[in-house]
């Protein structure tokens, strides 16, 4: 971080010359304070009706590995939580570390985790194409959900059982982490962390990515944004 910003860098820390929304009042991610969160009787639980998903590809897309999904129906949405209407999945994608458990892009009283899975979804009902919902304020809502390295063994790979026994969120009102970081996102991050092999972990830390300069090939690892200011904004707890 330091190095590259004296270097006159493009991190994180200089975004906000091309994006001055960087240092906008609802940017993510946050350090979430667990005991300061706002339990709210009314959150009730979301829903995933993934069963039928459809994905379309996989890719490196310079940043991170991202899976698309065919997003011209409601046939894969999130509802419920604190979403007034169903929001139609998109992508997902990944940040992670370079090692250890650095990687996640929200963290819990200062602790990251190993990586941070992001499902995007955009709100289909109010916009007519994700372009435009992912710069309207009630346009997307992604969850987010902590992976944790273990040495135990990890097989499969679904959307569905990707997800923690327990559903309980924290959930506030933020942005895209990477450029554009259009304040645009209803965030719901799961509480409980998902348990994945290091092997699995590994995978990700071998994917290289082209920098700037095609030529300027660094490896894909610490693709996570710092925590942002949280500006007076709450976060609220699902029970
Ligand atoms: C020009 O308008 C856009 C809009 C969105 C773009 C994007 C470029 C990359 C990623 N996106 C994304 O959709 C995007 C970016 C970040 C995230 S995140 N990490 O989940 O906050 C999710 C989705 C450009
Ligand atoms: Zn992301």
């Amino acid at each position: 971080q330091m190095v590259e910003e004296m270097q006159g860098g493009d991190g994180p820390s200089a975004w906000n010359k091309n994006y001055p929304v960087a240092d906008g009042d609802r940017q993510s991610p946050i350090d979430i304070l667990p005991h300061q969160a706002r339990h709210d009787p009314n959150l009730g639980p979301f829903v995933l009706n993934y069963d039928r998903c459809t994905s379309i590809n996989i890719a490196n897309n310079g940043h991170s590995v991202v899976v698309e999904f065919e997003d011209s129906d409601d046939r894969s949405v999130i509802q419920g939580g604190p979403l007034d209407n169903p929001y139609r999945l998109k992508q997902f994608h990944f940040h992670w570390g370079g090692k250890g458990c650095h990687g996640s892009e929200h963290t819990v009283e200062g602790n990251s985790y190993a990586s941070e899975l992001h499902l995007v979804h955009w709100n289909a009902v109010k916009f007519k194409t994700f372009g435009e919902a992912a710069s309207a304020p009630d346009g997307l809502a992604v969850l987010g959900i902590f992976l944790e390295g273990s040495v135990t063994d990890f097989k499969g790979f679904n959307p569905k059982c990707l997800l923690p026994s327990s559903l309980h969120y924290w959930t506030y009102l933020g942005s895209l982490t990477t450029p554009p970081l259009h304040e645009s996102v209803t965030w719901i991050v799961v509480k409980e962390p998902m348990i994945v092999s290091e092997k699995q972990l590994g995978k990700f830390r071998t994917l290289v990515f082209t920098g700037e300069e095609e030529d300027e090939r660094t490896r894909m690892e610490n693709n996570f944004r710092p925590p942002q200011l949280l500006k007076g904004r709450t976060v609220r707890s699902s029970n």
